[in-house]
């Protein structure tokens, strides 16, 4: 039975909190009244892979929150072992051509939105980020994860050479050296190496702290004038979205490419294999 302290604790919050009257589906979004702060939680049952539908639903939670004038956006998972497995791997595997399409497109667009968000944004890592769950979280300007976890930008071990906004993301955060030789090498890494080379920030030991350090961190911009910061923020950031822009067509391409190959495919279907042979052993 539930105690009395913790119904009066989730009345409390409940009081202070209220879900965003577009809230998607896959996303779900909650704007504490009291710090202004947004949390979009990726809500994809079992392992938040992106495809299509979380991609588009995460496009439009950034752009709602922004929209809104919240006073930061916080990313965060309801699954309490994985951040996000990344691209759903059967998007690419003997994939539509079109959604495929669809699917790079969306990954994008959700870079765009959320590396040039004009908002304080933060992720409360409290699970596994590999690949595109890694770049979500880098997307982000300052990163929390919990212990015992794994996070990287893995391709290059699968023969894709890593997209530009990889590049950008890895460059934002790490020092030149240690960006490029995590990337050429497809590192992933455990939560004491991510804190030491400084992919993450800061770790804490559950996702209600890891929730409460990006909200630290969102509100040392109280006193901070926000058209301001976003601008600054944009001044660091914009080469990057430009350079983007003038690329984006031949990456996609190129991705289309990449899937398309007849190795490509069968790597990714034994890759899927194995990834469900795990369970069955
Ligand atoms: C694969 C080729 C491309 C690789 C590209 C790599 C990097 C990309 C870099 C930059 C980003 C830009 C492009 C992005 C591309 C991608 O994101 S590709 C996806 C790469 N992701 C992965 O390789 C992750 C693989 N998954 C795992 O490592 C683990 O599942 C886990 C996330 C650590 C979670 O582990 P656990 O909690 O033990 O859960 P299970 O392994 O049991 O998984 C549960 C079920 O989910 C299925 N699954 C796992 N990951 C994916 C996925 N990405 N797509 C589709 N399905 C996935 C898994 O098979 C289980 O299914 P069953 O329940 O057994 O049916």
């Amino acid at each position: 039975m539930m105690s009395s302290m913790s119904l009066s604790r989730m009345l409390r919050a409940a009081s202070v909190c209220r879900t965003m009257s577009t809230a998607t589906k896959l996303t779900a979004v909650e704007v504490n009244d009291k710090t202004g702060i947004a949390t979009v939680t990726l809500s994809r049952p079992p392992i938040n892979a992106l495809n299509v539908e979380l991609l588009h639903d995460l496009y439009q939670s950034i752009k709602e929150i922004e929209n809104n004038k919240s006073r930061g956006l916080i990313l965060t998972s309801s699954n309490d072992k994985v951040f996000s497995a990344g691209l759903d791997i059967n998007e690419m595997y003997r994939p539509d051509k079109d959604r495929a399409r669809l699917l790079w497109t969306k990954l994008q667009d959700v870079w765009l939105a959320l590396y040039g968000c004009a908002l304080p944004t933060a992720a409360a890592i409290n699970g596994h980020a590999p690949a595109g769950g890694c770049l979500l979280a880098t997307s982000c300007e300052y990163r929390v994860i919990l212990p015992q976890c794994r996070i990287g930008l893995n391709e290059i071990q699968l023969g894709l050479v890593p997209p530009i906004f990889c590049m950008f993301n890895f460059l934002n955060v790490l020092p030149r050296r240690v960006a490029e030789r995590a990337l050429v090498q497809g590192r992933i890494f455990t939560t004491e190496q991510a804190l030491q080379i400084g992919l993450v920030d800061d770790v804490a030991s559950s996702k209600e702290k890891a929730l409460e350090k990006c909200s630290q961190f969102i509100a040392t911009f109280a006193q901070t004038n926000p058209l301001a910061r976003s601008l600054t923020k944009l001044k660091f950031r914009g080469a990057d979205l430009q350079r983007f822009e003038s690329e984006r067509t031949n990456e996609l391409e190129s991705f289309l490419e990449f899937i398309d190959h007849p190795q490509m495919q069968e790597d990714l279907g034994i890759y899927l294999e194995g990834l469900k042979k795990k369970n069955r052993n």
